[in-house]
């Protein structure tokens, strides 16, 4: 996958009637706020006003490990990568409990784990590119062959919920560690030094914290002279998990199917996947606002405002997830509220 032709947006002439319909609503001009936006921006995706209800909604949980979680940038180990792969196959991560409430199908896949997952079901594991991507300060992540093959992998993924029925996707992310390469690929993509990119991830100290910058700095003077190249900035300074991600991506929007964005790795593979797919980004909402800086530079870059802003920054898909909520409201005023022209007498 590479440099795909510029991506058509959502229906401009369904955007209108639905922007329309949502002025004449039995409400004062823009009362609904954001609630009534994202009805019209549903409405546009789905090419029909109103947009019908939401009923088959899925995340895609891309797990991998990271070189660097070895050069002290995470305030937890390694292993915790694959005891959550384990804890979201068994119902009991922070995303379960909200998925299973707003009726989020979730499913996650072992892109590059450091470990054997081989007894897990084969629709977690069958996919797997590697053990694990290399420290990004001291070699390139992946050889282009495997981030072609984990782009492609990602887009397989995201054909494959459409095909099936998905009406809205979701992107997720666990891997420790995977916040540095993230802001790494924002920061190379949108040319920004490390102290504006790094943040505190999974709660590292104020030594931790240099560490991780000095980290994502060696790794963008590594890489000096070759981030005009988006499928070499993911090999060089992304992940297995993170290229599939974008993959994921850039297939959804190519098949104009919506996407609600999440944290960090979310928001950096979107940078990513829009450099190499100029316009998809019109088929994507942020769902949260997170925590972490290089997360609020990606969204400014794509001109995306988050429809919540709650202090979360656990990744998983949890804030896309816990946006569906806002995204339905906007699908319910758009199908269920009067017109004022039908409650108001002729004058
Ligand atoms: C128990 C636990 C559950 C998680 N679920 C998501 N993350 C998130 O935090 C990690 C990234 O932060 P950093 O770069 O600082 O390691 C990833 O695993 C990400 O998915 C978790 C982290 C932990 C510890
Ligand atoms: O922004 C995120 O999604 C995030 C932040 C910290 C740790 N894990 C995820």
């Amino acid at each position: 996958m590479d440099q795909t032709p510029r991506i058509a947006p959502p229906s401009p002439e369904i955007a209108a009637l639905a922007q329309e319909r949502v002025a004449g609503l039995a409400t004062p001009p823009g009362a609904l706020g954001r609630i009534g936006e994202v009805g019209a921006w549903l409405a546009a995706v789905q090419g029909e006003v109103p947009p019908r209800p939401l009923t088959d909604v899925r995340l895609v949980v891309f797990a991998g490990d990271h070189g660097v979680a070895a050069h002290g940038v995470s305030a937890y180990p390694a292993a915790v990568t694959e005891a959550m792969v384990r804890t979201i196959v068994a119902g009991r991560a922070g995303v379960s409990a909200l998925a299973r409430e707003h009726g989020v199908a979730v499913t996650v896949l072992d892109v590059a784990v450091d470990a054997d997952l081989a007894d897990l079901p084969a629709e977690v594991t069958a996919r797997k590119v590697r053990r694990g991507s290399g420290a990004i300060h001291l070699a390139d992540a992946l050889t282009r062959d495997e981030a072609e093959r984990s782009l492609v992998l990602g887009a397989e993924v995201a054909w494959g919920c459409v095909h099936d029925g998905a009406q809205l996707l979701m992107t997720g992310d666990l891997g420790i560690g995977n916040t540095t390469p993230a802001a790494a690929l924002v920061a190379a993509t949108l040319g920004l030094p490390a102290d504006e990119v790094t943040g505190r991830g999974t709660g590292i100290d104020d030594d931790g914290w240099t560490r991780k910058r000095d980290v994502i700095a060696q790794a963008l003077v590594r890489v000096e002279g070759r981030t005009g190249d988006p499928v070499d900035v993911l090999a060089a300074l992304g992940s297995a998990d993170l290229a599939a991600a974008t993959g994921f991506l850039v297939e959804a929007a190519t098949l104009r199917v919506p996407v609600v964005l999440d944290g960090l790795m979310s928001l950096a593979c979107a940078v990513v996947a829009e450099s190499i797919a100029p316009g998809a980004s019109a088929w994507w909402v942020a769902g949260h606002r997170s925590t972490e800086p290089a997360q609020a530079h990606a969204l400014k870059s794509l001109g995306l405002e988050p429809l919540l802003d709650l202090g979360m920054r656990l990744g998983e898909g949890s804030g896309a997830v816990a946006a569906l909520p806002v995204l339905r409201s906007g699908i319910a005023v758009l199908r269920d509220v009067a017109l004022l022209s039908e409650i108001l007498p002729p004058s």
